[in-house]
């Protein structure tokens, strides 16, 4: 068959180049997506399958023959092919010795078997050389064109020409190559699409053990006291009041627990005077997942501020304020104005509204749109100072929404005290090692030893010397 379509024009290769052939084993979704996207950047296509005759479907200009047939063809053959159906690939051991073998296939659980199928595929066929590449992409996204959101291919290989020659497919697909080294690295590799948002995982199960705590906090506080000790039937609290109590909170927890980890890093290069010393495990992801942390307790903020816009439609509300003006024109009592009321009243939700601002705009300079146009320095400004500000901002709308109740013996429950006077532990044990951490004093040595300072500058006797691995990390994730 002659390549003739319309929809395979080259754009990519010199038209008086010569086509390079590249063979795909398996007519399927994949075969097929990344045959189209090959052909429109020039490439030729010969498929191998099983019933040559019958294959429909294939894109315009690409020749179908018999797996033995096709594995002559080229120097390249793409195995678009389940694991499981690569047993007739021993048959062809003759045609395909010497070859590139790119293995791009996927399983449906993590360590689903004991080697990787690149690895397995090797075995298969010892004489070839094998190359993973292409599975993290999906079939659609070749199609449709929306690779915005990954472009990136993970290679690897233990034939440097046969990896480059597949990196050089990828580039040409206007995709991004990533090597990553031999091919005992396929196993991760294969692993990455079967992650279930990996960095996320902390986070939300973080956030859901906030939400329950907290929320059993406040039926015991809010709804079991108050029928125990006067039979009230108070549970539509749960519906808008606690949850507007418990999504705040845990908003607030969050934040803190986003510049925690910032401030116990600081300790850790000051107790040991070195920036040079590997972060316990735990901190370096903890750090890695701050984002994360960030967007959730941002998610639950917005909450907050819905639940907040309908306090004045609610029915509870109005008939306690309507009941409450009816009790007072009957007992003809007036209830004077209170200045400090109203400036307690006004400045907890003014605070409130500064920090959601900061909040979202934190929100927003994390898309990687906004982040990409603006340079690291500040990036950090906006992440660090803002975001500092932003929790005590935060803090400070929940402390003097707690006013003159705050801390008091009287608002103890069954010796519990109020939900949010909980919240404020974390982000005021955050704000106050943070301020010290800013005297002068100690921010001077904390700035030396970050500039690669060391108070016992002798060499270490293993010679071990780390990155800073998390900073590294966070430069990247940019
Ligand atoms: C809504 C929201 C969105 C967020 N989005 C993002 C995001 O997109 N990306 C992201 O990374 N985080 C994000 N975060 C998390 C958080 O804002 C950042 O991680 C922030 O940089 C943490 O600041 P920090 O001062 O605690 O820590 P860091 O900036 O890690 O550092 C603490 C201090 O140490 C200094 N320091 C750190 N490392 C070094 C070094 N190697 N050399 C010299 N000095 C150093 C810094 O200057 C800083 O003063 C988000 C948070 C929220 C709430
Ligand atoms: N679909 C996707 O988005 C992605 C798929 N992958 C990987 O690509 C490979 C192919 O996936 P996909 O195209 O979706 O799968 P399909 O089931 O659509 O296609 C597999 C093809 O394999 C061929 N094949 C060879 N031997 C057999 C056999 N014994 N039984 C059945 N089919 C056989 C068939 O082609 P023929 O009839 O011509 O012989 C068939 O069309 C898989 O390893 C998958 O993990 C990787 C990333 C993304
Ligand atoms: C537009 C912005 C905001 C407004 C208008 C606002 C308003 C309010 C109001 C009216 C209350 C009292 C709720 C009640 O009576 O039950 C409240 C409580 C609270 N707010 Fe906000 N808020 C805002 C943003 C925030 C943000 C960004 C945070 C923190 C991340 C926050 C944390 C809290 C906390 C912890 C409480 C106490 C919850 C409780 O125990 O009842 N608020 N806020
Ligand atoms: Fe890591």
């Amino acid at each position: 068959m002659e390549k003739t379509s319309t929809d395979a024009f080259p754009f990519t290769m010199n038209s008086s180049e010569k086509q390079e052939t590249v063979c795909i084993f398996g007519t399927g979704d994949f075969g097929r997506s990344l045959a189209l996207k090959m052909l429109q950047c020039g490439y030729s296509i010969v498929f191998g399958s099983r019933n040559p005759q019958k294959s429909s479907l294939l894109p315009n200009g690409a020749e179908v023959l018999s797996y033995s047939e096709a594995a002559w063809k080229s120097d390249i053959i793409i195995i678009a092919v389940h694991r499981e159906h690569y047993g007739f690939l021993t048959e062809l051991t003759e045609a395909l010795k010497g070859k590139t073998l790119v293995d791009i296939s996927n399983n449906l659980k993590i360590n689903q078997y004991p080697e990787s199928n690149a690895e397995y595929l090797a075995q298969l066929v010892p004489g070839a050389h094998v190359v993973k590449a292409f599975n993290t992409i999906s079939a659609w996204a070749l199609q449709s064109g929306a690779l915005d959101a990954n472009r990136q291919v993970f290679v690897c290989g233990n034939d440097s020409k046969a990896k480059q020659r597949v990196m050089d497919i990828v580039r040409t697909l206007g995709l991004t190559p990533m090597d990553q080294g031999s091919l005992m690295a396929a196993k991760e590799i294969e692993n990455y699409p079967l992650q279930l948002f990996p960095t996320w995982k902390f986070p939300f199960y973080l956030s859901a053990f906030l939400c329950v705590f907290f929320f059993f906090y406040c039926v015991i506080r809010d709804v079991i006291y108050p029928y125990v000790n006067g039979g009230k039937d108070s549970t539509f609290r749960m519906a808008i009041s606690i949850p507007n109590r418990v999504f705040p909170i845990a908003a607030l927890t969050l934040l803190a627990l986003v510049y925690l980890p910032g401030v116990i890093a600081a300790i850790l290069q000051l107790y040991r005077g070195t920036k040079y010393r590997r972060f316990p495990d735990w901190l370096d992801h903890w750090m890695l997942c701050r984002k994360q942390l960030g967007l959730v307790a941002l998610g639950f903020a917005s909450l907050h501020v819905l639940y907040t816009l309908v306090i004045p439609i609610r029915y509870y509300v109005r008939w306690t304020m309507k009941n409450r003006t009816i009790t007072q024109a009957t007992a003809k009592r007036e209830d004077p104005f209170s200045t400090s009321t109203a400036w307690l009243s006004d400045s907890y939700v003014a605070l409130g509204i500064l920090g959601f601002f900061l909040f979202v705009l934190l929100g927003i300079t994390s898309l990687p749109s906004v982040s990409n146009t603006v340079n690291w320095r500040e990036f950090r400004f906006v992440q660090s100072k803002l975001g500092y500000l932003t929790l005590i901002l935060c803090t400070a709308h929940t402390m003097v929404y707690g006013g003159k109740r705050f801390l008091s013996p009287s608002s103890l429950i069954w010796y519990l005290p109020s939900a949010y006077v909980i919240a404020l532990i974390i982000p005021c044990i955050v704000l106050v090692i943070k301020f010290i951490l800013v005297l002068p004093c100690i921010d001077k040595t904390l700035t030396r030893i970050r500039q690669g300072w060391e108070r016992n500058a002798k060499p270490t006797l293993n010679g071990e010397r780390y990155l800073k691995q998390s900073s590294v990390h966070l430069d990247s994730e940019l």
